[in-house]
């Protein structure tokens, strides 16, 4: 069955069809501080240090990341009640922590907070997590095992982080990628899962799944890879894709994937050296790279055993690599459409008239002529505008009484020719002065006004028509993404409407993560290349179907 699956995810049913979210975490607080401030932190507490001693980098180092970060993390990562003279000096610093990041998020409303807590290896401080090799020596106490005393150390940071204001903890757990292989982990009522956790004989990926979903004890929110060269990563995300697989889990877990900045460890100078030949920007490129293709494992695929995978890095990342991580995750998908046109072969009126056949499709199959006679159709200035008048002519045909409003015409010939086509489709045109109106008139929308290129604030004259969408309660069906929303981070501030359904063309975007109404997908027209190029899961098509209807997303 696993094997089936995996290979040939085509024949899953469509109702497992779900679009796995893609959140980019800060990563390297302390390498940053020590950049930005040439300050050395080199003590146990590491980049909590800074909470004692210089609180004001903590939170502009926090500001930085959060221009390109959707989830920043607490300066805690090595905080531990142990190097502070009292349990109260512990919270206190803790309680810090959370107010410098919250300050620092004041102007990013929308982004999420989560307590770091470092695993046990870390704490070590001896570089267990690259090892792989644990110090036998326990701080706790000498005649316990190693599991009593790595459960005593999680217990104890974790009675700290009771004491801080009330939060949602993100726990971070870690695996060493290199054997003998570990994990550590924290447990919020303690509990390990199981004896063979830290056993010796955990040392392949497998293992590591099986001991850790095996149980599926409290069901585990999220998996992680950390403290890994980026070369591996990939590989890694693939093998627990692979075994989680097995598995048939009630709550989809999430991955993270924080690799190191990709510089090796000269033990003689005691330093990190970029590999010979490259120089940093082509180190901070080809680690952004590396960490998107591990990402796009996970996101690309509908069937994936992950709800989704926050990506980000571990040590030596600065908010430069972050920056390239979101643009190389981005780039991919505009890579999608040129490899279409490209190698592909197509041309962009083959896709823009099979896009709007399936939009057309999608009004008729939930809004049908025989109860919602007139539709209008809103068509914006670029690409999607086509889509949306392709769609006008099959609508019409389709018996629907059409009404367009397309006040900003194209100036591509063949686009004009759509539009031209209209005039024997006996297609109404509205003015934009008279959208509310026709509005009302209507019994169903079709929004074709703005897809991915959208950015900012609707300007005129798009901006009264989608402020008249938000008030207006006749259903709207959305093509690609709902006009105005924003490709990557969806409705922001609520500044759209939120349609009644949306027609996502070759692949929903993740700006509509969030989208819980009825969801289709379009554009059947993907060759198989660019399906293994991509890694896509796409559902199937019934019949000769142009559209196929996903389950809302579920996060
Ligand atoms: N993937 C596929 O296979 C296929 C995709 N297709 C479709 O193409 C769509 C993408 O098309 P696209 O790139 O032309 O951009 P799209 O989003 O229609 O419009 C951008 C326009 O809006 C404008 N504009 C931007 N912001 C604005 C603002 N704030 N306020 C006001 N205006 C603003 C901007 O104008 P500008 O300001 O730059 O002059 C620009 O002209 C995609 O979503 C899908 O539906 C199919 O046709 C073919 C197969
Ligand atoms: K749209």
């Amino acid at each position: 069955m696993a094997a089936e699956v995996l290979t040939h995810y085509y024949f899953k049913s469509t109702t497992e069809f779900e679009t796995p979210t893609l959140e980019i975490l800060d990563s390297g607080t302390f390498t940053q501080q020590e950049e930005d401030h040439g300050r050395c932190l080199n003590s146990r507490l590491w980049s909590a240090a800074a909470l004692l001693h210089a609180p004001d980098s903590v939170e502009e180092v926090h500001a930085k990341y959060l221009v390109h970060a959707d989830i920043v993390e607490t300066c805690t990562y090595q905080h531990r009640e142990k190097e502070f003279q009292s349990v109260e000096l512990a919270v206190e610093a803790a309680n810090k922590a959370v107010t410098l990041a919250r300050s620092a998020m004041h102007t990013h409303p929308n982004k999420f907070l989560a307590y770091a807590l470092g695993p046990y290896a870390v704490a070590q401080a001896v570089g267990s997590e690259y090892t792989g090799r644990h110090n036998q020596q326990h701080e706790h106490n000498h005649g316990s095992s190693y599991n009593e005393n790595v459960k005593l150390f999680h217990l104890r940071r974790l009675q700290v982080v009771k004491a801080v204001a009330t939060l949602t903890v993100c726990i971070r757990g870690t695996s060493g990628s290199i054997a003998p292989l570990r994990i550590s982990l924290v447990f919020p009522d303690g509990t390990l899962p199981g004896a063979n956790i830290f056993s010796e004989s955990c040392s392949t990926m497998e293992d590591v799944i099986d001991t850790v979903f095996g149980y599926d004890i409290a069901g585990v929110a999220a998996v992680g890879i950390n403290c890994t060269k980026p070369r591996y990563l990939q590989g890694l995300v693939r093998a627990l894709d692979v075994g989680l697989r097995k598995f048939n889990l009630t709550r989809k877990p999430k991955l993270t994937i924080q690799p190191d900045g990709g510089l090796s460890y000269n033990a003689q100078t005691r330093g990190w050296e970029l590999p010979s030949s490259t120089d940093d920007s082509e180190q901070v490129e080809k680690w952004a790279r590396l960490v998107a293709d591990a990402a796009a494992v996970v996101i690309n695929d509908t069937t994936s055993p992950f709800s989704g995978i926050v990506a980000g890095g571990c040590f030596k990342i600065v908010v430069h690599h972050i920056e390239r991580l979101r643009n190389a995750c981005s780039a991919r998908a505009q890579n999608l459409d040129q490899d279409l046109m490209g190698e592909g072969g197509y041309t962009l009126e083959q896709l823009m008239e099979l896009a709007g056949l399936a939009c057309a499709q999608t009004v008729q199959r939930l809004y049908p002529s025989h109860t919602h006679k007139q539709v209008l159709v809103a068509a914006g200035p670029g690409n999607q505008g086509g889509d949306g008048l392709v769609a006008a002519r099959h609508l019409s045909l389709f018996g629907y009484k059409a009404l367009l409003f397309y006040p900003k015409p194209s100036k591509n010939q063949f686009v004009q020719q759509l539009d031209k086509q209209l005039d024997h489709f006996s297609v109404q045109r509205i003015q934009a002065e008279d959208f509310e109106g026709a509005l009302h008139q209507s019994t169903v929308v079709l929004d074709a006004i703005f897809g991915f290129s959208f950015k900012g604030d609707p300007r005129p004259p798009f901006d009264g028509p989608i402020a008249a969408l938000k008030d207006s309660d006749r259903p709207i069906v959305s093509v690609d993404i709902p006009s105005a929303w924003d490709v990557e981070k969806g409705n922001v501030n609520g500044k759209s409407f939120t349609p009644a359904a949306l027609l996502s063309l070759t692949a929903p975007k993740l700006g509509t993560r969030s989208f819980t109404g009825t969801h289709y997908l379009g554009g059947r027209f993907v060759p198989q290349y660019v399906v293994d190029k991509y890694d896509l899961q796409l559902p199937v098509y019934p019949g000769a179907d142009q559209i196929v209807e996903i389950p809302p997303t579920s996060f």
